[in-house]
């Protein structure tokens, strides 16, 4: 292992890494609330301020990953629709297995410059997230709580805000709901059954109300679905902490386009044929896991240095006060006073390390709510137990 390997792999530099990102963030956020004073005067250049301040947030992730882990990302599409993606505002369903799917997702926004402007459809829980979360409500995510009655209003209306959002932008859905794990699927496609669905290998069920409302709601804004498909090439087990540790990975993604006018306005069409694109996507999965490729032309969309130059920026600005204080600590030789520090960098490492624990893959906790709708017990998912014999 070369220094620079070993390097990354340091307690010292994940600190400092997490606590650029964390102060920044909060720097970034304290900005937002400075712009909610521009909102009702003038809101395109609220959005548009809000837009930037979130790429020099999000891009650091972005850096990290790129810069930090080396990522080399590939995509595959067709050449014809390629130079369309960017120039115009788009749906994007992708499948959810990788705790770093979001952050392929975000790289591939900046490479096509939507990153300040990318949306996704996420469960509320993620808005109490500090930082990222808080930073979201200015970007106009949209949140929801998973449960129909519930949501609908809210999800309506913050989809209908996007009708004359200022940027272009690519609206994420994951419409499996959650992250694929094989308990998860079980309970899917027991539900499938019932639907009497053709059953899927590699993935949910696709929850299709989501996916109907959003596109009945973007017709007029959104040009086109993206159908997407990612996956880590030699079976690699992407996390985030493996991206902090300097770990390289190699995300394939493949983009279908698909117009929106494609698309049945009906909403039990629509939801046939969301259940088709799954059945297809399931069959490019099983494709790539016998081949190890997808169908279609490569290609590597050009890496931008705006996210690095950020991500360094903010490191400088950022580092500079902070040496300054520990030689003025050290002076000082007050005790108190290195203990606040080092307690002060416990809680940003603590923070952010919580942060990322979001983001792993959770097997068995939710199983209690998913299947208690199909009427099966954790147990049914859990090993026999174990008979110990005394004799
Ligand atoms: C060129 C490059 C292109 C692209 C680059 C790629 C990506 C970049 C793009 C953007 C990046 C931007 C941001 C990313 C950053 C971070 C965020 C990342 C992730 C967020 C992750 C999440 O939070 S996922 C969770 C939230 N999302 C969803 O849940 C969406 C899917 N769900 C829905 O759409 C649902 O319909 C709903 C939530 C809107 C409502 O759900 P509800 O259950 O209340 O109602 P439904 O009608 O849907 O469900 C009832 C029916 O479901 C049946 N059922 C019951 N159990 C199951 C089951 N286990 N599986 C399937 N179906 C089930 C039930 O029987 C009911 O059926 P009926 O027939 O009776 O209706
Ligand atoms: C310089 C960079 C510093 C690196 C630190 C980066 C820290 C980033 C931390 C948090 C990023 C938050 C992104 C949230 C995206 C998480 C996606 C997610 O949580 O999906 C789960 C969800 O679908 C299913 O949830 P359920 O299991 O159904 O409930």
């Amino acid at each position: 292992m070369g220094l620079v390997q070993w390097l990354k792999g340091q307690f010292l530099c994940h600190l400092v890494i997490c606590y650029g990102f964390f102060v920044s963030g909060l720097l970034i956020n304290l900005l937002q609330i400075c712009t909610l004073p521009l909102w009702p005067i003038n809101k395109q250049l609220a959005r548009r301020i809000n837009c930037k301040l979130g790429y020099s947030l999000t891009s650091q992730s972005v850096a990290l990953l790129e810069w930090w882990s080396g990522t080399e990302i590939t995509l595959y599409t067709d050449p014809e629709n390629y130079r369309l993606y960017g120039k115009e505002n788009a749906i994007v369903v992708l499948n959810h297995n990788f705790e770093i799917d979001f952050l392929c997702g975000w790289t591939f926004c900046d490479r096509f410059g939507v990153l300040g402007a990318s949306k996704c459809l996420a469960k509320k829980e993620l808005s109490y997230l500090p930082v990222i979360g808080w930073m979201w409500y200015f970007l106009e995510m949209v949140f929801i709580k998973r449960k129909w009655e519930e949501d609908k209003r809210n999800f309506v209306q913050s989809l209908q805000n996007l009708r004359d959002y200022p940027e272009n932008f690519w609206f994420l859905l994951h419409c499996e709901g959650t992250r694929f794990t094989e308990e998860k699927h079980l309970v899917s496609m027991e539900v499938a059954e019932k639907k009497s669905l053709p059953k899927l290998k590699h993935h949910l069920l696709p929850r299709t109300k989501g996916f109907w409302v959003a596109v009945q709601n973007l017709r007029g804004t959104v040009a086109a679905v993206y159908c997407c498909t990612l996956n880590f090439r030699n079976n690699e087990t992407p996390t985030l902490l493996g991206v902090l540790n300097g770990e390289k990975y190699h995300p394939d993604l493949y983009v279908r386009r698909i117009p929106l006018e494609s698309i049945p306005e009906d909403e039990a069409e629509c939801s046939a044929w969301l259940h088709k694109l799954y059945q297809e996507k399931d069959k490019f999965q099983e494709d790539y896991n016998q081949t190890g490729c997808f169908p279609g032309p490569k290609v590597t969309p050009p890496c931008r240095p705006w996210a690095l130059i950020n991500w360094l920026g903010w490191t400088c600005l950022l580092l500079y006060p902070l040496c300054l204080l520990l030689v003025q600590l050290v002076n000082s030789g007050s005790i108190l006073s290195i203990l606040a520090t080092v307690a002060f960098c416990a809680a940003v490492s603590v923070c952010v390390r919580w942060m990322i624990g979001q983001t792993e893959v959770k097997s068995r906790d939710d199983l209690f709510t998913t299947s208690t709708k199909c009427n099966l017990q954790l147990k049914d998912f859990l090993p026999a137990p174990k008979h110990h014999s005394h004799d």
